[in-house]
């Protein structure tokens, strides 16, 4: 497919789309005033007050009955104007919160409520109530699978066939809506869901006044589905869960208070005070993730008496049991790992036994330690939680045997699953319906109802963030048009243009960009160390310093692979820039949600494009479209791709997308390319035209000795530029 051409002097095509297009053409002129207009309004720009993304007036508004609830309009009065932008600082931390905006009024709380909460609950909500509250967040929540009875009594062939063709029509029944009660305020949480004091203070603590969307769909139905779902058969005894909600929209909030309440509240029930034992593990793609979970969990369990720990290399967990010969641990080795436990240095192999309640790991770490001696696996019994975060790249094809093999490690018939994500497609929602059911057979268990939660569009989610496509030509002009986004007009302007985060393929051509841009900033303003590569090539701790000086504001421009893409909260991200087309709609969804966290507005997600990206770049179009349609903006001249740009780019064909999910770059026709250079064009011209005149005299040389050119062919891959 040829690259959209200019459009004629006549051409019908309205003003907006030649204005972008000459963009375009010109390759790397960002116009300054367009960029300022961007970064008018930076997510960085302070604390946004109500981090819900979607509050659609929808006829008869829901009930507003909570005062906790009001905390938010008073916050936003004081805070004034989001638009004003800081001077320096902007990672900074979350706001002390002034009051605790969870804790329900003292005389309200029962002491006993730790194990029978809801008895002070206002009424709940009817069913229309439900309805409006939930629609207006854009959430739905439905029933997917339920687990029906067979009868066991002999029946003939004619009749036992009847039978199953009415339990397929009952399970395509079963597929329906749910209108759980929503979580109105975080004050319900303990009065209504009776989470323990603590917790509810804690993240009073932290600053979390209003729910977010993901939170308010989720939490009643996992803290206490028997009041969330009190008119469903069925679903009271608990459910297994898919949570599929936009990036920075509250998830790992969601599922730690769900880990957090549940171990706190069976302990309480079986006054079992001071024990330590593992009940719930969480699986998470990446180390850097997992450190990060840790650290939000630790800060939610605070003075809980629980411990929240991350699985490190040669680090044994306190309560297994092998499937062979049995392994036990002391109390004294227990003690002993604690200490290790808090140990950065992973090079040290210890097999003592840590206390944990709550394991943080990735999924190749924990299957390590299970499968560390040949021929046993061990057995994790005493787990009753299992929570996948970014459950489609656990389930998808580079963890999904390691994944599966921990879920069935985690043998206790009372296991709930939850599995959380703001892209899953329908391949990975059937893997873990088939994962649960093969698991209660095995087990000879009832399975548990499973119900997914979607919040605004399934697999299109950043709605609340600016999206840009900048045509750069050729790859040479991709670090030209990189430095024009992060050019300062002042040495402050530095601040309030970056931080970025920028995406490339691979490690060497993060390495490669790290080593083209790595003197832009000038002196004055920090110099080379204000930039940075992160990749999987590095040791664990240089990851680590990075990732931490990235947190702390040192590092403006960190260049990264994927590896970052997923789960990572920067809070005062305000540019993504794709300067590699991201393979997956998937991909294009989790590197731009690295801005815009927690609802904030005015990040900006840029990706670079070039003649070459022509076959893949209708995915990243459609995932943008769809953003900007859930963020109401409706018209042509509002898009970051113009119809007529959309309408020309080919569809991307089912075997491509594979292709391309398999072998990324490398399996395009300038895959080979790792190399980043500015070269000028027509010094590679001249060296391309080089290059072809030998090969050409390769082949007529093959040829006059009577060689077929095919074999030539396969390997060439034409004048890139
Ligand atoms: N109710 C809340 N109010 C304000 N901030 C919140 C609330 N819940 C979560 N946050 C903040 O929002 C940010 C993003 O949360 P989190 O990392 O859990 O997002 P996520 O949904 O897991 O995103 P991703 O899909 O990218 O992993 C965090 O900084 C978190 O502290």
């Amino acid at each position: 497919m040829p690259a959209p051409t200019t459009p004629g002097p006549n051409d019908p095509r309205n003003s907006s789309a030649r204005d972008l297009f000459r963009i375009l053409t010109r390759g790397t002129k960002v116009k300054a005033s367009a960029f300022d207009r961007l970064s008018a309004k930076l997510p960085s720009a302070g604390a946004k007050p109500n981090p819900q993304l979607f509050h659609d007036d929808v006829r008869g508004q829901k009930r507003k009955r909570q005062s906790a609830h009001d905390g938010a309009d008073e916050m936003e009065h004081k805070e004034g104007s989001s638009s004003e932008l800081p001077v320096v600082d902007f990672f900074a931390p979350k706001p002390e919160p002034e009051h605790s905006a969870n804790d329900a009024p003292e005389e309200d709380v029962d002491e006993d409520r730790e194990t029978s909460p809801g008895r002070d609950a206002v009424p709940p909500l009817t069913k229309e109530e439900c309805r409006q509250v939930l629609k207006s967040h854009r959430i739905k929540v439905t029933l997917m699978w339920k687990h029906e009875e067979r009868s066991r009594v002999k029946k003939s062939k004619k009749k036992k066939k009847r039978e199953e063709e009415q339990i397929e029509a009952k399970k395509e029944d079963q597929k329906r809506p749910l209108l759980p009660q929503p979580l109105e305020s975080f004050g319900q949480l303990r009065s209504v869901y009776g989470v323990p004091r603590q917790l509810d203070t804690n993240l009073a603590k932290e600053g979390y006044r209003e729910p977010t969307e993901v939170q308010l769909g989720s939490l009643p139905i996992l803290l206490r589905p028997e009041l969330a779902l009190r008119d469903e058969d069925g679903l009271e005894g608990g459910v297994d869960f898919l949570a599929v909600a936009p990036t920075g929209s509250g998830k790992t909030v969601s599922f730690l208070v769900t880990a957090i309440n549940a171990i706190l509240r069976r302990r309480a029930q079986e006054r079992l005070h001071g024990v330590h034992e593992l009940e719930a593990v969480i699986v998470a793609p990446t180390r850097e993730l997992v450190h990060q979970i840790v650290s939000e969990g630790n800060k939610l369990a605070k003075d809980t008496g629980l411990k929240v720990v991350g699985m490190k290399k040669g680090m044994s967990i306190s309560t297994e049991q092998e499937a062979a010969d049995g392994g036990g641990n002391n109390s004294d080795d227990q003690e002993q790992s604690d200490l290790d436990a808090e140990s950065e240095d992973e090079g040290e192999s210890n097999k003592m036994a840590v206390k944990a309640d709550i394991l943080v790991t990735t999924p190749v770490r924990l299957l390590k330690f299970l499968t560390s001696i040949p021929g046993s696996t061990k057995l994790m019994p005493s787990v009753r939680q299992l929570i996948l975060d970014e459950a489609d790249v656990l389930l998808d094809a580079l963890f999904r045997e390691q994944t599966t093999d921990v879920w069935m490690a985690c043998t206790n018939p009372a296991l709930r699953v939850s599995c959380w994500s703001a892209t899953m497609g329908s391949n990975i929602e059937t893997l873990v319906t088939d994962n649960l059911k093969s698991r209660a057979e095995s087990l000879a268990i009832t399975p548990k109802p499973l119900v997914r939660l979607v919040v605004g569009l399934k697999d299109a989610a950043v709605p609340n963030i600016a999206h840009k496509l900048i045509f750069t030509g050729t790859e040479q002009g991709k670090p030209y048009a990189l430095r024009q986004l992060f050019r300062p007009t002042s040495k402050d302007d530095f601040r309030i243009r970056l931080p970025f985060l920028v995406f490339t393929e691979t490690v060497e051509r993060a390495m490669a960009l790290h080593k083209e841009i790595k003197y832009d900033i000038p002196a004055s303003a920090g110099g080379p160390s204000r930039i940075a590569s992160l990749h999987s090539n590095l040791s664990d701790s240089a990851r680590a310093a990075i990732v931490r000086k990235f947190r702390a504001g040192e590092i403006w421009l960190l260049i990264t692979t994927d590896i970052v893409a997923r789960g990572l909260d920067f809070r005062g991200v305000n540019g993504v820039v794709n300067y590699d087309v991201p393979t997956s709609s998937a991909a294009y969804v989790h590197r731009a949600g690295r801005t815009g966290r927690a609802g904030r507005e005015g990040g900006v997600a840029v990706t670079l494009w070039t003649q070459d990206d022509i076959p893949i770049l209708k995915t990243v179009a459609n995932v943008i479209v769809a953003s900007e349609r859930q963020a109401g903006k409706a018209s042509d001249e509002e898009s970051a791709v113009p119809k007529w740009l959309l309408d020309r780019l080919p569809d991307v064909s089912k075997a491509e997308k594979k292709k391309l999910k398999r072998g990324g770059r490398r399996s395009r026709p300038d895959g080979k390319k790792d190399k980043i250079t500015t070269t000028s064009g027509f010094e590679r011209q001249k060296e391309n035209n080089r290059r072809g005149a030998i090969e050409a005299s390769k082949r007529r040389k093959t040829m006059h000795r009577g060689g077929s050119e095919s074999g030539d062919k396969e390997e060439w891959n034409g004048f890139g530029d």
